[in-house]
């Protein structure tokens, strides 16, 4: 049966049921899919039963859950994406879509391990997608089509901003935004700390730190002006900002977060090549 509309919600089979694939499971859900049409499969029985009763989704084996699925939606790490294509490839159902979130593994890997003219859609999420605040990038293979990336959007609906990419892009999307996250957390904690460091009760320094990196990041997206220009508002001439900045300058601060992003891309690709 495949995608096509039949005016049914899409079987949706979520195979790997760690971080991510729990953060689709239940995005899924608050998005309102039906339990009933959302199967959750894991080595570990016991993960998938926990997510499956945590959700109230149904649970199944991969080639089960694979075998009823119009859509197929791989949360495996990057290095188990061809073993798990070689199990779900003799039971795809005709037209189903299969869509991964595996960093760097390549679109014609999947497409070379499956069925030819399978649709194929890699996704790039990130774990704010829990909470409905997630940026995610898609990619579509040869044989996915507008519809393709129209059901992965349904898919994604509650999960924040998706935005269409070309597959070349999806190791920078994966090295800012999909591993973006962990730097933003590491900068809280920094500033949290620095605030304990001059005598801020933890939770105060805590609860500042996260208001002002919220309020920061709203204030971007609603007024649309440049963070340089929001920047140079904070900085009055001779003040307190411009020594904070300047001694951030001073310890390359700005030079490390570029440094870190273009890492993440490196190990992005080096994960596609092995
Ligand atoms: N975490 C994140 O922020 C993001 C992750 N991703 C991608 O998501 C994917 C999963 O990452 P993440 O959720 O963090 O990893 P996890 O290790 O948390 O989850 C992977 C799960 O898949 C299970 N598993 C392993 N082999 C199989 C198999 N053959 N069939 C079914 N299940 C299997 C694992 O079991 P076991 O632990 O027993 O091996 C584990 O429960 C990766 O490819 C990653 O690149 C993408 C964007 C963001
Ligand atoms: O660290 C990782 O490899 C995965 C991909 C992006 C975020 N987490």
């Amino acid at each position: 049966m495949g995608t096509q509309d039949t005016g049914v919600t899409p079987a949706v089979a979520v195979l790997g049921g760690g971080v991510m694939g729990g953060t689709l499971v239940a995005a899924l859900r608050a998005g309102g899919w039906p339990g009933d049409r959302v199967t959750v499969a894991d080595q570990d029985a016991s993960k998938a039963d926990a997510l499956a009763r945590e959700h109230d989704v149904r649970v199944a084996g991969n080639r089960d859950a694979v075998a009823s699925a119009d859509v197929v939606l791989l949360a495996v790490k990057p290095d188990v994406v061809p073993a798990a294509l070689a199990e779900l490839a003799p039971v795809l159902r005709d037209g189903a879509l299969v869509v991964s979130v595996a960093a760097g593994v390549p679109l014609r890997v999947y497409e070379d391990a499956l069925p030819a003219g399978t649709p194929v859609v890699r996704v790039m999420p990130n774990t704010p997608a829990l909470i409905g605040k997630g940026a995610s990038g898609i990619a579509p293979g040869a044989a996915a089509g507008d519809e393709h990336l129209a059901l992965v959007e349904r898919v994604l609906a509650a999960t924040g901003l998706v935005v269409r990419v070309a597959e070349k892009h999806l190791d920078a999307v994966t090295a800012l935004s999909g591993s973006g996250p962990a730097y933003v957390f590491y900068v809280i904690d920094a500033l949290a700390e620095a605030g304990v460091l001059l005598g801020l009760p933890r939770d105060l320094a805590s609860r500042l730190a996260v208001a002002t990196v919220e309020g920061s990041a709203a204030m971007v997206a609603r007024t649309g002006d440049h963070p340089a220009v929001l920047r140079e508002r904070v900085s009055s001439p001779g003040g307190t900002t411009v020594a904070g900045v300047a001694a951030l300058d001073a310890h390359a601060v700005r030079a490390g977060l570029v440094a870190g992003v273009r890492a993440a891309a490196e190990r992005s690709r080096e994960l596609g090549a092995s």
